[in-house]
Parts: C-alpha cells; sequence; structure tokens
C-alpha cells in the first residue's frame, strides 16, 4: 500500500482510540473550556495525526493548529488537511456521528482521503489514483490489518433508482436552500426520502449508494470535506461547487471556507423518460420471443468471440433476431475518440452497455463478447440492461490454452 496512504490510515485509527477513550468516560455538557472533554479528544487527536504526518515531510493544515500565511503556503504542491474531529455538535449529543479526517492534496484537488467512524469502528479510504475506495469494519482501533487492501473490503454502490432518491443532509445544521432543493425535486415527479446526519458520514453513505445526493447549502471548511471529496473521486462521483461553475471543490484556497455544494449532482439533471406508442412488449410479440443481452466474458483467446459467433447462427437459424457487438467494429465508429486507458476501456464498455440496452428494448437477442475482467465494471453493464435482461457467460478457458 502506498506509504501516505497507510500513514494517513494509522494516523487516523489512532486518534480515533483517543478520542473513544474521552467519549466513554461520563460527561453530560460541553463545558466551552480548554478542559472540556471536547476540545482535550480534539487536541490530543490532532497531536497524534501530527505526529503520524510529520514523518512524510509534507506540510499540515488543521483545524485545530494555528494556520500558515496564505503567502506561504499557496506554494505548497501537495499538503495534507486534518479535521480530527469532525462533527462536534454530534460528539456532544452523543450519537456517535462523528469521524476523523485526513485528506492528501495535490495541486489544489484531494487525492487520498480516509475517514474514520471511531464509535463503529468504521474505515473508509479512497484513493484517486487507483480509482478505488474500501470500508473496512475493524474489530480493535488497531491498524496492523489493513497493510494490503482485501477485494472484498472495496466499496462497489448500490445503484440508484432515479426516480426514488435519498436526499443526505446534516443532522444539525439545516437550510432553507436545501429544503427548496428538496421541494423542487419533488415538482419534478421525484419521490425524494430525506437522510439526517452529522460530520463527513454522508459523504460515506453517497459512496456506498445508501444515500443518493449531499447538497450542502450552508457553510463548511476544507478540512470538513477533503477527505470525503476524496472517496468520492474514487468511486467516480463529483462534489461541485453551487453556483454550478463546472468546477469541484477546491482546496488551499487563500480562504478555507468552502462554497456550497453538490455531492452527486448528475442524478438531479437527469432527464425524465420519453415514451412511445410502440414499445418493446409490442416488439415481443411481433417478434415471437424475449430479448435480452448475452455477456460473454473471459481472458482474451479464450474463445468468447468464437462461441458467440455459432450462438448466434444457431439463433438466427431459428428466426430469432441477433446482433453481436464488437469492440473493434464499435471502436471503428461510435467509440473512435477512445483510446486503451483504464477510463476509455471503462467508457468503451459503458457506450457497448448503452447500445445494447438500445438494442434490447428494439426487440433483439443481443450478444456481446468482451474481456471485461473488472467485477465492477459487468455490475455497471449488468445495471444498465437490468439484471433480468443480463446473461453473463464466463469462458472458463485456462490461461495456457488461451496462450
Ligand atoms: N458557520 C459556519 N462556518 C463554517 N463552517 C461551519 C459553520 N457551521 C458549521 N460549519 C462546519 O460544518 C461542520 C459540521 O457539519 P455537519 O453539520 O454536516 O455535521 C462543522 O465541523 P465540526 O463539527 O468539525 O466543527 C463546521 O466546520
Ligand atoms: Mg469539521
Amino acid at each position: 500500500m502506498d506509504i501516505l496512504l497507510s500513514t494517513a490510515i494509522k494516523a487516523a485509527i489512532e486518534a480515533g482510540a483517543e478520542i473513544m477513550k474521552i467519549y466513554n468516560k461520563n460527561f453530560d455538557v460541553e463545558l466551552k473550556s480548554d478542559f472540556s472533554p471536547l476540545t482535550v479528544a480534539y487536541k490530543n487527536a490532532n497531536t497524534i495525526i501530527e505526529n503520524f504526518l510529520k514523518k512524510t515531510n509534507l506540510p499540515i493544515i488543521s483545524e485545530e493548529s494555528k494556520q500558515v500565511e496564505y503567502a506561504e503556503r499557496k506554494n505548497w504542491e501537495t499538503c495534507w488537511i486534518v479535521d480530527p474531529l469532525d462533527g462536534t455538535k454530534e460528539f456532544i449529543k452523543r450519537n456517535g456521528e462523528f469521524t476523523v479526517n485526513i485528506a492528501l492534496i495535490k495541486k489544489n484537488k484531494p487525492i487520498l482521503g480516509v475517514i474514520y467512524v471511531p464509535d463503529n469502528k468504521t474505515l473508509y479510504y479512497g484513493n484517486i489514483t487507483t480509482n478505488k475506495a474500501y470500508k473496512i469494519v475493524l474489530k480493535e482501533h488497531n491498524s496492523s490489518d489493513i497493510i494490503i487492501p482485501n477485494s472484498n473490503d472495496e466499496i462497489i454502490p448500490i445503484k440508484t433508482m432515479i426516480d426514488h432518491l435519498k436526499v443526505i443532509g446534516s443532522r444539525t445544521h439545516k437550510s432553507v436552500e436545501t429544503d427548496e432543493l428538496i421541494t423542487n425535486l419533488r415538482k419534478k415527479g421525484k419521490k425524494i426520502e430525506v437522510v439526517s446526519k452529522g460530520s463527513s458520514m454522508k459523504f460515506c453513505l453517497v459512496v456506498e449508494g445508501k444515500a443518493n445526493i449531499y447538497p450542502r447549502f450552508a457553510p463548511t471548511m476544507e478540512w470538513d470535506t477533503a477527505a470525503g471529496h476524496a472517496i468520492c473521486n474514487a468511486v467516480g462521483l463529483k462534489v461541485m461547487q453551487v453556483p454550478n461553475n463546472g468546477e469541484e471543490l477546491k482546496y488551499n484556497k487563500e480562504n478555507l471556507l468552502n462554497p456550497y455544494f453538490i455531492v452527486n449532482q448528475k442524478l438531479m439533471d437527469h432527464n425524465n423518460k420519453q415514451e412511445y406508442s410502440i414499445n418493446r412488449q409490442n416488439r415481443k410479440k411481433a417478434n415471437k420471443h424475449h430479448s435480452f443481452l448475452i455477456w460473454f466474458t473471459g481472458l482474451s483467446g479464450s474463445g468468447k468471440s468464437t462461441i458467440a459467433n455459432l450462438l448466434e447462427k444457431r439463433l438466427f437459424e431459428q428466426q430469432i433476431n441477433t446482433y453481436t457487438l464488437d469492440g473493434d467494429n464499435l471502436r471503428r465508429g461510435l467509440n473512435k475518440d477512445l483510446i486503451f486507458s483504464k477510463e476509455d476501456r471503462n467508457e468503451n464498455l459503458r457506450r457497448t452497455a448503452e447500445v445494447a440496452k438500445l438494442f434490447v428494448d428494439a426487440g433483439i437477442v443481443v450478444i456481446a463478447a468482451f474481456i471485461s475482467p473488472y467485477i465492477k465494471t459487468r455490475e455497471e453493464i449488468k445495471y444498465i440492461i437490468g439484471s433480468e435482461d443480463y446473461i453473463e457467460v464466463f469462458v472458463n478457458t485456462p490461461l495456457e490454452i488461451c496462450e
């Protein structure tokens, strides 16, 4: 694991352990003094985190520490941004909704993010270089088991029904603007459920797909959002500024106050579906058969295309309307702007799935053969098509034979 990421994870867990020692002692009210449980938890957590992060020789912006003048910090290409205890109101209310937040910023963008929820020992982290985010529920506040990411812990967001959205907002800092946004979404005919949570846990719930949109039309500081923002970006979610100027939140600004923002705004902009008189059911009746997608996956040289070709011939002989989507052929036209980078390969598959969906709607049995090794991508394809119309076939030819 990246040494910067593992350092941030260790720091967050150790800080969380310290916070819980104080949280678990009896206290009723916040005493606004340097010795209140909140202040002590906050300061101790900050010291622990700073001691870890100092080893990286990168500068730190932390809510708790004295801020370095902008004239100096604007020259920092890379820095840490830390909120040692986010959700202070929730800590006082004793509802467990508080977090430790550590983010690594490069050129004003968050590239790594770690959020630890010490009350339920849940760790979230994301890395935009690998485009992966993980959620791990620990048994103890102990980081020694987390050195190698386990694919079972990778966050694969639950998919969203665009007409039924869960909007998540602050438990404590509500705003009229957020209420207006919810009213407008309801006017668009969407079913909206409103969920409240304290702290950066809101980002985590959106990343998991347990909430869908997080509109923040109330003040926050850079340390409240940087780690959550990185984890969102790692799963492809954007944290857009409002008013929307097409840009995401930026970090290490002169003023560390964030503008308002929305996580996952694209869901709000989704167009309503236009209905036509002739639909899939009519086509199914006329064709006398169902339509669906058969997706062959397997290694290069495993025989996917050969089997797909034979299958199509057989179906065609039985007067079934078929079409084979071929990666090379699509790259000659629709996908000719795409290269073979990881992003473009995913985009290639996404577009293929969208085209397949149109063909399925047109009443055709679609056959596709793509290597598609990542379960995450195949889940995406299944989601686009709809699980009831998706048949996955793994051509399990051993590597030696493929070669
Ligand atoms: N008036 C204000 N100005 C700047 N930030 C504010 C603010 N009111 C609340 N916040 C930020 O909102 C955070 C709480 O978010 P939420 O309401 O989503 O739980 C606070 O974090 P702390 O709890 O760490 O102070 C604080 O930084
Ligand atoms: Mg905070």
